[in-house]
């Protein structure tokens, strides 16, 4: 190799790092006088509005050649590490380690937390509302699946409001202690793995048993102990575990998504691009739905989400969650929630918070 060529330019890279180095720690600083200003009135640590909007103008000044994808997740990075200066926040999410909850947990706010693996999506919402943990991250929405319905009853019901939502992009493998399928005879993983995999499965290995279990990485442990179980996980979750391939990508729909959302003891404030998501339920009469929506139209306010959950009354009642853009405080959304709340049987706002960046 010519490295005659490449020490200088090794030089110039060296640099421009202490450089960056320098501008960090000032960044740094800066980050610990907030810290200070905010210790004197406990305001929040965490607000996910600025994050968003410093996000945003990094990409908006990005004139390559770093993606601005990359110069999205190097910039939550830094203001992970510096939002640990002021205090390190603690986030529960649906563990175990090595979930796709955890991957959005650290999506969404950076490697520099303490994150809470808890048994269930019940346990975050507890942990979060009893103040164990700052934020919790729970699932919402699969795109292949559809609505995850204990965390959609639990917001019902929650104080905790929404202040963000992160969406990844979730890909399954099947993987063993030996990288191979020679005496497996039971592939487990958590059922919604199981249900988005299923034409594959049906067609690879129709009849191997398929055990439900409680989580994707709890089936990746379990496959660690024993040659005979084969887990459907994330190759994260994979490689904690030591687990060999034996199928990367196996689920039936290749742009696979699930949607979390963010929930904690904070309003967030206006961003500049946010939604809101809100939950209602109309009274049990012809063209009641129609007649609810009405106010969105007349106020201009688009709506981005529709999900209907019935109401359990035994009446064919339901529970509307709909998403909305703009912020509650906005002028136009606000007269249209302060119509749909005189109208709605019930109504509930459950956040705004900025669109995803
Ligand atoms: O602006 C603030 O409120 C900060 O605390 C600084 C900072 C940052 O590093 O830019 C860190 C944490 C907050 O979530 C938002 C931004």
């Amino acid at each position: 190799m010519n490295d005659n060529k490449l020490l200088p330019l090794r030089e110039k890279i060296d640099a421009i790092d202490a450089a960056i180095l320098e501008l960090l720690n000032q960044r740094a600083s800066v980050a610990q006088e907030v810290g200070h200003v905010k210790a004197e009135t406990n305001a929040p640590v965490f607000r996910p509005e600025r994050e968003a909007q410093v996000l945003r103008n990094m990409a908006a000044k990005n004139t390559g050649p770093l993606l601005n994808e990359d110069i999205q997740l190097i910039f939550r990075e830094v203001m992970s590490a510096c939002r640990a200066l002021e205090r390190r926040v603690v986030v529960a999410f649906l563990g175990p380690v090595g979930t796709f909850s955890e991957q959005a947990v650290y999506k969404q706010f950076g490697r520099a937390i303490e994150a809470l693996p808890c048994i269930s999506i019940d346990e975050v919402f507890r942990a979060t509302e009893a103040g164990t943990a700052d934020f919790g991250v729970v699932p919402i929405e699969n795109s292949s699946e559809g609505a995850i319905n204990r965390t959609l009853d639990l917001l019902l019901q929650t104080s905790l409001a929404i202040s963000g939502e992160v969406a990844i992009a979730v890909q399954h493998s099947l993987m063993s202690k030996s990288g191979t399928m020679e005496g497996v005879t039971r592939i487990c993983a958590h059922s919604q793995a199981l249900a988005q995999c299923q034409a594959w499965l049906n067609q690879h290995y129709p009849h191997v048993e398929r055990q439900a279990v409680a989580s994707n990485a709890e089936a990746a442990r379990m496959a660690s102990a024993d040659f005979s179980v084969a887990a459907i996980a994330s190759e994260i979750a994979g490689h904690q575990y030591n687990l060999g391939i034996v199928s990367a990508h196996i689920q039936d729909d290749p742009h696979n998504r699930t949607r979390f959302a963010v929930v904690g003891r904070l309003n967030t404030t206006p961003s500049g691009k946010d939604q809101t998501s809100i939950v209602l339920a109309t009274p049990n009469k012809a063209g009641a739905v129609y007649n609810l929506l009405a106010p969105l139209s007349k106020h201009g306010v688009s709506m981005t989400r529709f999900e209907s959950r019935p109401a359990r009354t035994g009446n064919w009642e339901y529970y509307f969650y709909v998403d909305v853009e703009g912020h509650a405080m906005d002028a136009k959304v606000k007269a249209a929630m302060d119509e749909l709340n005189q109208d709605a049987a019930f109504f509930k706002i459950l956040g705004s918070y900025p669109c995803t960046v």
